[in-house]
């Protein structure tokens, strides 16, 4: 199976980044993708709460969404779209980040809201308040696909190894991690975070990465790490995506999930063990 990965920039301008989305996923289909992914919150980076308000829609109204159906459509390729940001129609006024799997029909196969929210203080000029201006989601999401089932995950969710745990042995061979990570982060720990999920789980961990600097951030923009990564089931880094937005495409040998359990099994060997003890 040929996975493609689309690294993008994404701007405060849902239009103008659907148009990016829209010319890389056509080239990754050239190329000869059968998957094709995308990275969190493919339609917009924004800083500005009155900005996302004013030009983000619900599932239903979403041109990015609709419009990215109607192209799968047309080139015949399954297409994860990493996340989007959607209204909820909640009273709060929180958006959703949600996780879309797309079938060669165009249709929505599956659809996962991100769990875990980046409410972190990095340093004095960095910090992310992601609950304020997101609904975090319940529901673990393991979607059927011709290359066995994929667990759906997002960004910061790769911090929580009992997800991916839970998602393996619900049967998942494949997962997902698409992201928008922060510099400081993704140097100190993305690479080692997504091998250790990989190889815990025996998994192929595909993950499209937001990269540079986004425009549209006002006095401080937002950067992100970049470095769009597939992790074989042993743990191998299949590819890197640098630093720069474009199309990674890369072969899996769906067979290394097999022989990757085979040789550790430690997904069955899982034991139960007592609360952990008080101080002596
Ligand atoms: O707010 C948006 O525009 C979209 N959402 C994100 O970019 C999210 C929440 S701020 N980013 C992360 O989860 C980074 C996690 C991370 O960097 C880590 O775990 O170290």
């Amino acid at each position: 199976m040929r996975a493609g990965l689309l690294q993008l920039t994404a701007s405060d301008d849902p239009r103008q980044n659907l148009e990016v989305t829209e010319a890389l996923l056509r080239e990754a289909a050239a190329g000869g993708a059968e998957l094709v992914l995308t990275p969190e919150v493919t339609n917009i980076i924004s800083s500005s709460r009155a900005h996302q308000h004013e030009v983000l829609r619900r599932e239903a109204d979403d041109l990015t969404l609709a419009r990215l159906r109607a192209v799968v459509a047309e080139l015949g390729v399954w297409l994860l779209i990493g996340s989007l940001a959607l209204k909820t129609g909640d009273d709060d006024g929180r958006f959703a980040n949600r996780s879309f799997l797309i079938g060669p029909d165009g249709g929505i196969r599956a659809r996962y809201d991100k769990i875990h929210m980046f409410d972190v203080t990095l340093t004095d000029g960095e910090s992310y308040r992601e609950s304020a201006g997101f609904r975090p989601g319940e529901a673990l999401v393991c979607a059927d696909t011709p290359w066995g089932p994929l667990g759906m995950t997002v960004c910061y969710d790769l911090r929580f190894p009992a997800l991916y745990r839970a998602l393996a042995q619900a049967g998942a061979r494949l997962l997902t991690v698409p992201a928008a990570f922060t510099v400081p982060t993704g140097r100190a720990h993305w690479e080692v975070l997504l091998r250790a999920r990989a190889i815990e789980t025996g998994c192929f961990v595909l993950a499209p990465a937001q990269c540079g600097t986004h425009p549209g951030g006002g006095e401080t923009p937002r950067r992100t790490w970049g470095h769009s990564l597939v992790v074989a089931p042993w743990g191998e880094v299949l590819a890197d995506a640098g630093e720069a937005p474009g199309v990674t495409l890369v072969d899996l040998d769906l067979a290394l999930v097999d022989s990757a359990r085979r040789k550790v099994p430690s997904l069955q060997h899982d034991r139960p063990f007592s609360a952990a003890p008080g101080p002596a």
